[in-house]
């Protein structure tokens, strides 16, 4: 071994460490809560990307307390959640809740067991700390729709405040004071560190589209994935609002809390039953008093599973679990979600991240800078019309620079052992991955208690494609991606979908309809976008669970603000829509209480 790869193999990754111990560890602390008060004037449950922005937003009024339960651990010093390339570790681990689908009926036929892997974020931050961190906003119309569906207050005119509250947008050339915020605590940059990235955007380009800001005024076109990563380094909701906010006084912050219980006296929440310790200390159940509002921000999975638990929910199957009814409400309906499918495109060169090397190491943890910046890998994508004529664009086209090993499609989308060992993909691995989302899906799946035993898991069934059209529009989005692939500048690099058919598929001409038809059934994954199973809308509507001020219809002192309130999922990801429902949560409940 020469000096200089003894220098290179051994030395730099232990400086490395060292740099990344002495600088990154030491940054934050959160503030240790010996013991609870015995009550609160705001108790919020979950510190996802809705919760920490709440308890930040909340605890600005000195004079009233809040506490912030979390049923996962502190976020601090976890190099694998902080650097943005390392999404993947994140999976399956003591972060992640690890939730699977039931069965699926109309999909996912090459899965094991027909089930979809759901991953959410068990650590304060919540899925803003397991995430991509893809920073979009939707399409205007997603909240016109939500406000003509009966959630007044909601349209895009109302909403765009909060997403510019929300945001730090840090490119000079995306900062336009019309749609976007400089000021906000969400850091926003653009990584460009793929050099597929400009190829792709090329590529689109020459179909039509322009280079947009799709959170600016038009969302249709292409552009480099703007992520809620700074300085090198993953920009959850816990970083962004938490951390600066947790030495106040009036502020408690207590992570491994698990809420299993919101506990309602004469028609008011007036407090949360919890276990206090569940991953490592001496478990301790307790109560807490709210004296003003208790507000669930568990996620779309956690909060309905929480108000069924506590009563809240459907009466005929709270009734056959003997959990005495306090509202019926459609609780767990509604459940909606994006749904992909992936293209393996294969190379004659190697592009992408492939060329990562122990020296991208040293400059990443010496610089924050290279390509472990990389939001996991999604470097570009566009919104796209599969029809001219559409008001907005229906497909979402993300492109990976990286080619995925057998081991990573195990794990997403959860291919089955068998599919895999019979898939002969090309042994020759260099090439990318396309991922073709539709963005208004109609199947709308549900989510039940199993049994009122609150570690029992609720059975999620997202009925993935269980609309017939959903299969139609995932294959014109997949035919859409297909046509950017054989454009000129991929054509350079010799680019082609991996010819080897999937195991089930051989039957079908490689390349037609029905063959991709086949193939989405098959393989098809989700988008990790759940949302609307706690409706918002219009207080007489039968289908809603929260009215548009974010309340629990038939219970005083309990709103929901999360992902789960979406009366329809938005055309895009959902994590900066979420971190908008909270900005605006926080507003009204100011407004109610202050
Ligand atoms: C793998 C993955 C990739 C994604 N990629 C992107 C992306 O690139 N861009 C994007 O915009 N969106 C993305 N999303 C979606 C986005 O992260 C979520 O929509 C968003 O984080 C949802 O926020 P939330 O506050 O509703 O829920 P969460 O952030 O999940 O927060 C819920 C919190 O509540 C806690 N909790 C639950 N039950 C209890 C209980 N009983 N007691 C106490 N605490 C409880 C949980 O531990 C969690 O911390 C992704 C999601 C995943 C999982």
């Amino acid at each position: 071994m020469s000096v200089s790869s003894i220098l290179l193999n051994i030395f730099l990754p232990v400086l490395t460490f060292y740099f990344y111990q002495s600088y990154v560890y030491k940054r934050a602390q959160y503030k240790v809560v010996e013991n609870l008060r015995p009550h609160y004037d705001y108790i919020i449950v979950g510190g996802g990307s809705a919760g920490c922005v709440l308890a930040a937003r909340l605890s600005e009024n000195a004079s009233k307390t809040v506490l912030l339960l979390e049923a996962g651990s502190s976020d601090i010093g976890h190099a694998e959640m902080d650097t943005p390339i390392r999404v993947p570790e994140t999976f399956l681990s003591r972060f992640d809740w690890m939730f699977y689908s039931e069965p699926q009926q109309s999909s996912m036929e090459g899965l094991e067991g027909k089930k979809v892997y759901l991953p959410r974020g068990k650590v304060l931050g919540g899925s803003s700390q397991i995430n991509y961190m893809q920073w979009s906003r939707g399409h205007r119309r997603d909240y016109d729709i939500w406000a003509e569906l009966g959630a007044s207050g909601w349209s895009y005119k109302d909403v765009l405040p909060y997403f510019k509250k929300s945001e730090d947008v840090v490119p000079k050339h995306l900062a336009s004071e019309e749609y976007r915020g400089t000021q906000g605590p969400m850091k926003i940059t653009q990584i460009k560190t793929s050099p597929l990235s400009s190829t792709f955007i090329e590529a689109v380009k020459l179909l039509g589209y322009s280079e947009t800001d799709f959170n600016g005024e038009d969302q249709e076109g292409v552009g480099y994935t703007q992520s809620n990563i700074y300085k090198g380094e993953r920009w959850s909701t816990a970083r962004a609002y938490l951390w600066p906010a947790s030495q106040r006084e009036n502020l408690d912050i207590v992570p491994d809390s698990y809420v299993h219980k919101i506990n309602i006296a004469q028609g008011r929440a007036v407090g949360v039953t919890l276990t206090q310790g569940a991953s490592g200390r001496q478990p301790k159940e307790m109560k807490v008093k709210a004296k003003l509002e208790v507000i669930l921000s568990a996620g779309a999975f956690g909060s309905p599973h929480l108000l069924m638990l506590s009563g809240i929910g459907p009466s005929e199957l709270l009734t056959s679990l003997q959990i005495p009814v306090k509202a019926d409400l459609p609780v767990g309906d509604n459940l909606q979600d994006h749904v992909l499918s992936f293209l393996l495109v294969n190379t004659n060169t190697s592009v992408g991240l492939s060329y990562i090397s122990t020296y991208h190491h040293f400059e990443y943890s010496t610089f924050g800078t290279g390509p472990l910046t990389s939001p996991g890998g999604n470097d570009a994508v566009a919104y796209l019309k599969t029809q001219p004529n559409l008001p907005q664009p229906d497909v979402q086209l993300v492109l990976v620079g990286a080619y995925p090993d057998k081991k990573f499609m195990k794990v997403l989308p959860g291919i089955s052992t068998q599919l895999i060992q019979n898939w002969r993909l090309s042994s020759d691995r260099t090439g990318f991955l396309l991922l073709p989302c539709i963005l208004q899906p109609k199947s709308r799946g549900t989510l039940r208690l199993k049994s009122s035993d609150p570690l029992d898991y609720p059975a999620i069934d997202p009925a993935y494609l269980a609309d017939p059209d959903d299969l139609g529009a995932l294959v014109k989005a997949m035919q859409l991606a297909l046509r950017i692939i054989k454009t000129e500048p991929f054509q350079r690099m010799g680019a082609t979908v991996d010819r080897a058919p999937v195991p089930g598929c051989e039957n079908h001409s490689f390349n037609s309809e029905a063959y991709w038809k086949c193939y989405a059934h098959l393989l098809a994954m989700t988008s990790h976008h759940p949302s609307g199973t706690c409706r918002m809308g219009a207080s007489n509507d039968p289908k809603t669970v929260v009215d548009s001020r974010l309340r629990v219809k038939g219970i005083d002192g309990l709103r929901i603000a999360d992902a789960s309130i979406m009366p329809q999922l938005v055309s895009a990801n959902t994590n900066a829509p979420t971190i908008m429902i909270a900005e605006k949560a926080a507003d009204l409940i100011k407004e109610d209480n202050e």
